[in-house]
């Protein structure tokens, strides 16, 4: 089965979540689902240096993302591959960015972000974001 490594990011304004759609996909469990906007790395590129990537590409934003931002690392296997995703608190000081590959969005404190239908993989983040004192 392939393995991806993934990062991705929890980004928090005013103390809210950034909770984003995935689009369609050819893998229905993964549709639509919430998500945490990153992707997956790239060879030679390290963790903070792929999620940096990939919050430009995927929302026009750039931040700077330290190796002190860690928060869990998720194991997940999907039924046709599985992820090793590594997660990082990106506190933002503007809710603006362009939506270049989701479906849509939404900026929520942590005990509302449980009703959106997220990812399987990110179940056991959204568990934790709620027990922590990070937002
Ligand atoms: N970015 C991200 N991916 C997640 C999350 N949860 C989850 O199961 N995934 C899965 C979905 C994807 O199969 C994989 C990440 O790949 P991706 O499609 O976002 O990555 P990418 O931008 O590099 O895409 P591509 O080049 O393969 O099109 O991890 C999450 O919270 N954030």
């Amino acid at each position: 089965m392939k393995h991806y490594y993934v990062t991705a990011a929890i980004l928090i304004n005013n103390g809210e979540i950034l909770c984003m759609q995935r689009g369609p996909s050819k893998y229905e469990y993964v549709a639509y689902k919430y998500e945490f906007p990153g992707g997956k790395v790239e060879e030679s590129e390290s963790l903070e240096g792929c999620l940096q990537r990939e919050l430009k590409e995927e929302m026009g934003i750039v931040v700077e993302i330290m190796p002190e931002q860690f928060f869990m690392t998720v194991e997940h296997s999907y039924p046709d591959f599985a992820i090793t995703m590594h997660t990082y608190i990106c506190p933002v000081n503007t809710r603006e960015f362009i939506m270049h590959e989701h479906k849509d969005f939404k900026w929520l404190p942590k005990e509302k972000i449980s009703v959106l239908d997220w990812a399987d993989a990110d179940k056991p983040i959204v568990e934790s974001l709620l027990k922590s004192e990070v937002v």
